[in-house]
């Protein structure tokens, strides 16, 4: 199943530098990971913003729950999450 997400990063401007940047360096390990396994297909800034916009391709919603609960930054995100399907006119014959 493939899931749009969009995540807002909101990190509080009182947390220590060396903090923050501990946890977006755990942050990239994991995606990193994910992209790896093929369960976090596209990964984009929006510019402008400390924001993305990726497509998740996992089995579920509760694989995909249990991914984004345990991204690093997730206590500082907003997130949001929009189910996609095969749009008819598209031209592609599979899901890439
Ligand atoms: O910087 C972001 O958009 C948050 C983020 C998600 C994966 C990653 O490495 O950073």
């Amino acid at each position: 199943m493939l899931f749009q997400v969009e995540m807002t990063v909101k990190l509080p401007p009182s947390m220590p530098a060396e903090e923050a940047a501990a946890i977006k360096a755990r942050e990239k390990a994991y995606a990193q990971e994910l992209q790896h396994a093929g369960k976090w297909r596209h990964l984009w800034r929006v510019a402008g913003s400390y924001a993305n916009v990726s497509i998740f391709d996992v089995r579920d919603n509760a694989e995909l729950q249990e991914i984004v609960a345990g991204l690093p930054l997730f206590p500082w995100m907003e997130i949001g999450v929009k189910p996609l399907c095969r749009h008819p006119s598209s031209i592609r014959d599979d899901d890439s």
